[in-house]
């Protein structure tokens, strides 16, 4: 397999379905096969639509149910919630039972629609406009008003709540854990603060208003195994730890979980990393010995780029190298040398649609630059929201088409001018330079420059930035920043491939391409 799929995941025992045995498992295709472009919309990748559900029997910690309705305080303080308290009890009295182990508590899959939980006008986020009458869950925290089912009702109701994403398969109960009962919860005994001892977080829910969120971690060598975070969406998630003060020490020694997958070197441990785990795909490009751009290669990258823009999972991927050395030597040379023009058009135009997608991607898209990065393997990188590139001399990035004798096409163009800008543009095309690290960093080709084994954890630390603004909100802006380059691109797509097929195919062309690979070939000799 030319590509590796490496879903940022941690090794729990009983986790629900991993997608990384599902890219595994998939059957891959084998030709390309032109996907039509999609211009980036709207999309909330949070999982969690706040549909609830009762849980049933006797857990330790679960009240007896009250005799019917909603509680009268509740009523006084929030009518919008109060109704919809009735509306969902009553769609949950036909819920189906399940066998329950004592102690435990179980899901049961509730009747009611998928539907988003309405907002009264009176409860907006930030809790700004509070009911009147609101109690202490309300005052509590600013959040608490937004949610019409509110922690205080579920406790006063003896039915615990929880989003629907998590009646997913755990093999431990997971509760939805409110303003009220963290606030009262106290913390376990210390234990030691090793990074094993915490392995992984969990967020389930979304940023939207007026939704939990909640953040699970897995700790060893607590009783119950499980931590767990949670809030009122309008928080600011990344700040969850200091909403329970005693909790953050432990979550700052996950670090073990998301980075070390990525970082040969100590993972950094800043909380917010603990919400990467579950959002961040990590792509290896692997075609040794250079990662040249091999049709193949490009239509795997293109199959894989929409598999996990589809997958509502995934916020962002790291794209990085396996192959030492090399990020991507660009182009593959011997797909557009000797090769006839219908073999150049469709080689042609699977870079095309590479490039549209990722430029366009509503992912953030980082590149770890562990390597050498010519022409098309600067654009790939180029393509991407955030580069960091490893401090290594060998490591040169930059456009140096004309240095084969070859012109690049007006949309790598413009993909360099955005990011360099006109006149550092105009001088780097026409030498063919290529920047090495410092030099790559001072005219804005890449963001970070950083020792080689930080490549990795700086990317994650980049991708937090990114991941920490609303999806919507970044996804618009990018599409207001890139779309008119793409646009171009679209308009002019058959010409632009026209364009290439008879410029390559020229004989003159194709003698300084077979020089190249033979010079390339002999310097390695
Ligand atoms: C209308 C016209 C439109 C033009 C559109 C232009 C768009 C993009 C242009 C391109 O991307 S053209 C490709 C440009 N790429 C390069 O110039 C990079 C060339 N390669 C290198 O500089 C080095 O290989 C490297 C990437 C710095 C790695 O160096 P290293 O020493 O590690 O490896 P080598 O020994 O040099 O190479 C190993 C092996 O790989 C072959 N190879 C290298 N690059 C390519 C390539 N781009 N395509 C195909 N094959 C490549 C190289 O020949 C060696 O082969 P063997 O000797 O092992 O057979």
């Amino acid at each position: 397999m030319d590509l590796i799929h490496c879903c940022v995941r941690w090794p729990w025992k009983n986790f629900p379905t991993s997608k990384t045995s599902l890219f595994q498992k998939e059957e891959r295709l084998r030709h390309y096969n032109p996907l039509p472009l999609t211009v980036p919309a709207f999309s909330n990748r949070m999982p969690a639509q706040c549909v609830f559900s009762r849980i049933e029997g006797k857990g330790k910690r679960s009240p007896p149910p009250p005799p019917g309705g909603a509680p009268a305080k509740l009523a006084a303080a929030s009518p919008v919630a109060s109704r919809k308290w009735r509306s969902s009890a009553h769609a949950l009295r036909g819920a189906p039972r399940r066998a329950q182990t004592p102690g435990s508590v179980t899901y049961v899959q509730s009747n009611l629609p998928r539907r988003p939980v309405p907002r009264s006008p009176r409860l907006r986020p930030g809790g700004a406009a509070r009911a009147p009458g609101a109690g202490r869950t309300a005052r509590s925290h600013p959040g608490a008003a937004t949610c019409p089912f509110s922690a205080k009702m579920a406790l006063a109701s003896g039915v615990r709540f929880a989003p629907r994403a998590l009646l997913r398969p755990w093999s431990s109960p997971v509760e939805l854990f409110h303003h009220d009962r963290y606030r009262h919860h106290e913390p376990p005994a210390p234990v030691h603060y090793e990074d094993k001892h915490v392995s992984v977080v969990k967020v389930w829910g979304g940023t939207e208003p007026s939704r939990y969120f909640l953040i699970t971690a897995r700790i060893h060598k607590w009783p119950s195994g499980i931590l767990r975070l949670g809030g009122i969406n309008g928080d600011d998630i990344s700040e969850a730890p200091r909403v329970c003060p005693w909790a953050r020490r432990w979550v700052q020694t996950a670090s073990a979980g998301p980075a070390a997958a990525l970082s040969t070197g100590a993972g950094p441990s800043l909380p917010l990393f603990l919400l990467l785990a579950e959002w961040v795909a990590v792509m290896k490009l692997r075609n040794p010995p250079v990662n040249a751009l091999s049709l193949e290669l490009l239509t795997e990258l293109v199959i894989s780029l929409e598999k996990l823009e589809n997958d509502k999972t995934f916020r962002g991927i790291i794209l990085t190298s396996d192959c030492p050395r090399v990020f991507c030597a660009g182009l593959d040379l011997t797909e557009i040398c000797g090769r006839n023009p219908a073999h150049c058009a469709e080689y042609w135009k699977a870079m095309q649609e590479l490039w549209l997608r990722m430029y366009l991607s509503s992912l953030v898209l980082v590149a770890a630059i562990n390597g050498a990065c010519p022409a098309g393997g600067c654009i790939i990188a180029l393509s991407c929201d955030c580069r960091v590139l490893a401090d290594n001399p060998k490591y040169r990035i930059g456009l140096n088409e004309t240095l084969l004798g070859i012109i690049a096409p007006f949309w790598l163009k413009d993909t360099y001018v955005n990011t360099i800008g006109h006149r550092a543009s105009e001088q780097a095309l026409q030498l063919g330079s290529l920047f090495p690290p410092a030099e790559a960093l001072q005219v804005g080709l890449v963001d970070q420059v950083v020792p080689e084994d930080q490549v990795q954890s700086t990317a994650l630390s980049e991708m937090a930035r990114w991941l920490a603004v609303p999806d919507h909100a970044r996804q618009l802006t990018k599409n207001m920043m890139r779309k008119a380059t793409a646009d171009r691109l679209l308009r002019q797509r058959d010409a632009d491939t026209q364009n290439f097929v008879s410029f390559v195919c020229r004989d003159s062309i194709q003698k300084s391409l077979q020089a190249y690979l033979e010079k390339l070939r002999q310097r390695k000799g």
